[in-house]
């Protein structure tokens, strides 16, 4: 009833306004003012009000636009401003983008039903919108999801691969946990990434683009280059071998710009306003296009998922095009995130003295061959796991999105089928109800000393549930080794800036919605100046 009341004056004052007359403005003006009032009246006082069971919404001033806008300029400042909004209660609220309704979850135990119940919220539709925005075709998509059959007209090789016939976007999954949790696949993986990373990390092989100045004795280091150089390329060699780097020498360039304008791919802005993200994704396209073209013998380097990838793509009949987007996507998923954790621990760590010299006291003894012991890392460093547990806590800015299936009720909220659930991790990581007042504070002990927060619903790094991230065992042996790896082989120094004054510690950039680690601001970085230790020249 009253939104008629609503648009009936509304619609007289539009016909008002697009009169000739210049009279009806009179009345057509103060008409606007009471509809305005009425609708921001009924939707955030009368409406919740009278529906005390649904999920409120945080008030907006633009009908349809909504947080579009504060989404996209500051999706934390917009999240945190609801949660007060709603007085620090946690409950469910919805957020408007776009005429469509978000449904933001951030108490914990509402955050682990969301998780825990697959079948009312389903991950399945933000993979879909995944897939699409990584450039695989409609076709390609619902081939995708299409459960084989057995019967005669099966691939020979389905029985074997696929023996739960599982559809292809599944069966990849499977193919990833396979690779990346516990169990020989991955001790191969991370091998050989380990020793890559190893390699790079000695004094008379550290030279690249990430040097800024150098002599015999000395070196000025860029850490966000550094970061982005050593993983990529040791990430990628892991994954595809030498063979990539043979077909695209720029690979590292490229990715780093992929990985900086990643978010605009997954947030499907139009490709019309990412020149330099669509050129690097051409070049890194051309790439991927010649090694499926390179013959399987070929390909004697390649990791055990990117062949097994490979080959259910091409089972499943996918074009060309479609699969390059595949293997780019899962490309990206192996290493963005690892830069970014990479880059935000080193960082914390080197400007904190006293962390740098108990880290290097507690890591030592991975060193004392010459090559790192990356189970010592693993296993018996409990204050770098700790460091590295809170730093993720800090720098970590990304989503889990599902789709309700089925209406259903969290914390008395009704959440209805259609609509999207956001679980925004900078929140969940910022929660003073569980973080306590150092909420916002680096404190690197404190996963030492209270280790059952690591499994805290309100700790969600890897997200949750089915899409729980399963490259977090290589994640932790790369940063951790990288780091350990770094502080042992290297004196350390923190040099004054170009302007003469200290360093200023990076910023994390806040203005770009986050599909991972938050990135740190474009024009920051931190300079270190390093030389060999004593016992490593
Ligand atoms: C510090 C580093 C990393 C962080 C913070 C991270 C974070 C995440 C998160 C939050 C998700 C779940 C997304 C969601 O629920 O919406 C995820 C999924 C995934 N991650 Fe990671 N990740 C990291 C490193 C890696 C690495 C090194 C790999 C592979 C080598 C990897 C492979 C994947 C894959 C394949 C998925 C999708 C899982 C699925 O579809 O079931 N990640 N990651």
């Amino acid at each position: 009833m009253l939104t008629d009341l609503f648009y009936g004056i509304f619609s007289r004052a539009s016909l008002a306004l697009n009169s000739q007359n210049s009279e009806p403005w009179i009345w057509a003006l103060p008409g606007l003012c009471i509809a305005y009032t009425i609708w921001r009246m009924w939707s955030f006082h009368l409406s919740p009000w009278m529906h005390s069971a649904e999920v409120c919404e945080v008030p907006y001033w633009v009908p349809f636009l909504g947080h579009t806008l504060s989404l996209f300029i500051n999706a934390a400042g917009l999240i945190n401003r609801g949660i007060k909004h709603f007085r620090g209660s946690y409950e469910p609220f919805s957020i408007r983008v776009l005429g469509e309704r978000l449904y933001i979850v951030t108490a914990p135990d509402d955050v682990a039903m969301v998780y825990n119940n697959k079948v009312n919220f389903s991950w399945d539709a933000y993979m879909e919108k995944l897939l699409e925005s990584f450039g695989l075709s409609e076709l390609a998509r619902k081939v995708s999801w299409h459960k084989p059959q057995p019967g005669p007209s099966e691939h020979p090789r389905m029985r074997s691969m696929n023996p739960q016939y599982k559809s292809l976007v599944h069966l990849i999954e499977d193919i990833y946990k396979m690779q990346l949790l516990p169990g020989d696949k991955l001790d191969a993986m991370l091998n050989n990434v380990m020793s890559r990373l190893d390699t790079w990390l000695q004094w008379s092989n550290l030279h690249g683009p990430f040097v800024m100045e150098s002599s015999s004795s000395a070196r000025t280091i860029s850490t966000k280059e550094l970061c982005a150089h050593l993983i990529t390329d040791s990430t990628t060699r892991s994954m595809f071998g030498d063979l990539i780097f043979e077909y695209e020498p720029e690979v590292i360039t490229n990715l780093a710009v992929f990985n900086d304008l990643s978010w605009a791919c997954v947030f499907g802005v139009p490709t019309i306003f990412t020149p330099k993200l669509n050129k690097a994704r051409k070049r890194l396209a051309i790439a991927v296009q010649r090694y499926l073209e390179t013959p399987a013998k070929e390909r004697t380097e390649e990791a055990w998922s990117v062949g097994s990838i490979i080959e259910a793509t091409k089972m499943w009949g996918m074009d060309e095009e479609s699969r390059v987007s595949m293997l780019l996507m899962i490309w990206w998923a192996a290493h963005s995130n690892t830069i970014n954790a990479c880059f935000w621990v080193l960082a914390h760590v080197i400007y904190d003295p006293s962390l740098v010299a108990a880290l290097r006291k507690e890591t030592e003894p991975a060193f004392k061959n010459k090559d790192m012991d990356i189970s010592y890392i693993m296993q018996h460093c409990p204050l770098l796991e700790s460091t590295y547990l809170e730093v993720l806590r800090l720098v970590d800015g990304a989503m889990s999105i599902r789709r309700v299936e089925v209406d259903t009720f969290l914390s008395g909220k009704l959440l209805k089928a259609g609509g999207l659930v956001i679980i925004p991790y900078r929140e969940l990581h910022q929660n003073p109800n569980v973080w306590g007042d150092t909420t916002q504070r680096f404190v690197p002990e404190r996963f030492l000393r209270k280790p059952k927060l690591s499994s805290h619903s309100s700790y969600r790094p890897f997200g949750g549930g089915v899409s729980y991230c399963p490259g977090r065992h290589l994640a932790k042996a790369e940063v951790c080794g990288f780091l350990a790896a770094f502080l042992n082989r290297f004196e350390i120094d923190v040099p004054l800036g170009a302007n003469g004054k200290a360093q200023r510690f990076p910023q994390l950039d806040m203005t770009k919605p986050a599909t991972g680690i938050t990135a740190c601001v474009a024009d920051m970085d931190l300079f270190v100046s390093i030389k060999p230790s004593n016992w490593a020249k």
